[in-house]
């Protein structure tokens, strides 16, 4: 499995503001939307373009655009505060959405919603979720889109815990994932460490 770190410094900056306790919702949300950009930049870097003449007002020359725009999926709740800047990224992205929930105690997701295309076969997917931590609602979610003909799945998360990204590797399933750090570990909780806590609640307060 393909797994890329985005290790630049305005990404490692975003995310400290994220990290620290300190920072409020408002200005969690804020740091979330800019590393998202950053992270949609990285992710798209070897996209396949199509090429068409254009015209500048000085001369002709090769214009540029996604030749085949992906379908943008945020798990919600805390993917939410990524969509709407990767949306604005790739404006002619479709978006399909997946609700899940991690229970407290035996940390599996409990879905709540799915509204995806039919199929997927050909499409490029980007999975929006702050957080990989087990990797058990990453790994529920590509199979969701697997299942629908995806083969190229590319999940975009804010912060990793080795735990989970060994978890995808062993699954086997056809991802790459593109984050801006793999953290320490996990704790007895199922919270990276160092992490950020829970993304969820930090942006939208606790349910
Ligand atoms: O890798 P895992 O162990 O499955 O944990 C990661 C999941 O936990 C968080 O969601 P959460 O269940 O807290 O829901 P929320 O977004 O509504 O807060 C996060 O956004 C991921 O979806
Ligand atoms: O640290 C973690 C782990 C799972 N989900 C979160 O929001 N934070
Ligand atoms: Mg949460």
């Amino acid at each position: 499995m393909d797994v890329h770190v985005v290790d630049h410094p305005l990404a490692k900056a975003r995310l400290s503001t994220m990290r620290d306790a300190r920072t409020d919702s408002a200005a969690f949300r804020a740091a979330l939307h800019e590393l998202t950009v950053m992270l949609v930049y990285e992710a798209t870097r070897e996209m396949p373009v199509r090429i068409e003449r254009i015209h500048t007002p000085v001369a002709r020359t090769d214009g540029y655009a996604l030749a085949s725009p992906p379908l943008l999926v945020p798990v919600l709740r805390a993917g939410l505060g990524m969509a709407d800047q990767a949306h604005k990224l790739i404006p002619d992205a479709q978006m399909g959405f997946v609700g899940l929930a991690r229970d407290e105690e035996t940390l599996k997701p409990t879905p709540y919603l799915e509204s995806l295309p039919e199929s997927l076969a050909d499409r490029p997917v980007l999975v929006l979720d702050p957080m990989l931590a087990t990797g058990g609602s990453m790994e529920y979610t590509i199979r969701l889109l697997t299942g629908r003909g995806a083969t190229d799945v590319t999940a975009i998360c804010a912060l990793a815990a080795p735990e989970g990204i060994a978890h995808l590797e062993k699954t086997g399933l056809p991802l790459r994932v593109v984050t801006a750090s793999i953290d320490e570990r996990l704790n007895d909780s199922g919270f990276i460490v160092p992490g950020l806590g829970d993304a969820g609640d930090r942006q939208y307060g606790a349910v």
